[in-house]
């Protein structure tokens, strides 16, 4: 299929982009390198735009004519989209619409879209599937669930249709240490962990140590980047065979604490992990754990990497080919 990837240059995208190429598909990605890097486009074509700007969008369609849009591009930051809501409206909202009515001028009716967990706020409980209701908490959430609000009225009025995957803690690497997770500034336990153990940062903050949970501290589903990617294939056969819209919950349905994850850093690296005990960040649920039921049984869809060691390995391994350590 040749599929437009837009994002495809940031942490996800990038990962998606090698799983495609490697599938047989034909790519163009299209991202203005915000956030994303030039050198984790491994292949296919490129184009450097943004989506605030509808002449080159148009320009990408009506040069490659892609059949199917998968959509990666957004800004992330939980607590950057507190204080900065109108940044983040534009360019998850607006800029997401921008691509939807380029798609309908084309007649490109497949789109898969990068959702996420903080749709649903503070859950009611968990494990958490697609009929929780949805009570986002901040504007990154908000702004994920208003474009999953639009696509649902896209595709009654205009044929669109769409998978939403909402991605709980998307972590790990590369298994062939090609690519990893590289933002800055790097808000993500995981990588920041590993920046501790490299020797880049000095020390790590728990955020909140007196949630109730097993040891205070909060608990994520960590689901390896691949597995997430491999999620997009099957929801690319799903637009193609069923031709319906649906929804999906990612994760592997087990939550790990933060200090089992420190734990986890600590036991792969060898290297002790410096820890400042801090009060809890706003807007942080207890527990975030994904049921993610529906992806097994209509998209065919199991995590093979699911063990959280595996995920900090490949990590690891990542953050030593940035820092030039890798053995
Ligand atoms: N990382 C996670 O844990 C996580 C969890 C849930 C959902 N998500 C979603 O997955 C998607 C990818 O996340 P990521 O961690 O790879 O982020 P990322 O920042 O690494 O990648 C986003 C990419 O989009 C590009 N981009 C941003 N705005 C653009 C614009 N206006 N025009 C063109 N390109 C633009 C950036 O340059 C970057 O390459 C996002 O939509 C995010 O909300 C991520
Ligand atoms: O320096 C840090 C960084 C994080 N944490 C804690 O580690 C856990 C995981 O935090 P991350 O920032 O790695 O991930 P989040 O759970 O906050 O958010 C991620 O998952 C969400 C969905 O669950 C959203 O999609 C969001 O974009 C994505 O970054 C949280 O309890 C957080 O408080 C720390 O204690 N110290």
């Amino acid at each position: 299929m040749k599929i437009l990837l837009v994002g495809g240059a940031g942490y996800i995208g990038s990962h998606m982009l090698k799983m495609l190429l490697a599938e047989g598909h034909q790519v163009v990605t299209f991202d203005n390198l915000s956030s994303g890097h030039r050198e984790a486009i491994l292949g296919g074509e490129f184009i450097q735009g943004d989506l605030a700007d509808t002449v080159s969008l148009e320009q990408a369609f009506k040069q490659h004519q892609p059949e199917a849009v998968m959509h990666f591009a957004s800004y992330i930051q939980v607590g950057e989209s507190v204080k900065r809501p109108d940044i983040y409206y534009q360019n998850n909202v607006a800029n997401t619409l921008n691509l939807l009515n380029v798609m309908l001028k084309h007649d490109v009716k497949k789109f898969i879209f990068s959702s996420t967990a903080a749709i649903f706020g503070e859950p009611n409980a968990v494990p958490i599937d697609e009929l929780h209701p949805k009570q986002p908490v901040n504007p990154y959430g908000k702004s994920k669930w208003i474009i999953e609000q639009v696509l649902a009225d896209y595709d009654l009025a205009f044929g669109l249709k769409s998978i939403c995957l909402r991605y709980f803690n998307a972590a790990g690497a590369d298994p062939e240490g090609q690519l990893g997770e590289r933002h800055d500034p790097e808000t993500h336990l995981i990588p920041l962990l590993l920046q501790v153990a490299s020797g880049r940062k000095p020390d790590i903050h728990v955020f909140g140590r007196d949630y109730d949970t097993d040891d205070g501290t909060c608990v994520r589903d960590y689901i390896h980047v691949v597995d997430l990617c491999k999620a997009h294939l099957l929801a690319l056969q799903y637009l193609e065979k069923q031709q319906q819209s649906n929804q999906f919950n990612l994760g592997n349905g087990k939550g790990f604490s933060v200090q089992e994850v420190i734990n986890t850093v600590q036991k792969v690296t060898g290297k002790p992990i410096h820890i400042i005990n801090s009060a809890r960040r706003d807007g942080d649920p207890a527990r975030l754990i994904a049921d993610a039921t529906r992806a097994q049984r209509e998209l065919g869809w199991s995590p093979n990497l699911s063990s959280l060691e595996t995920i900090v390995q490949h990590a690891w391994r990542w953050e030593q080919r940035i820092t030039g350590t890798y053995p």
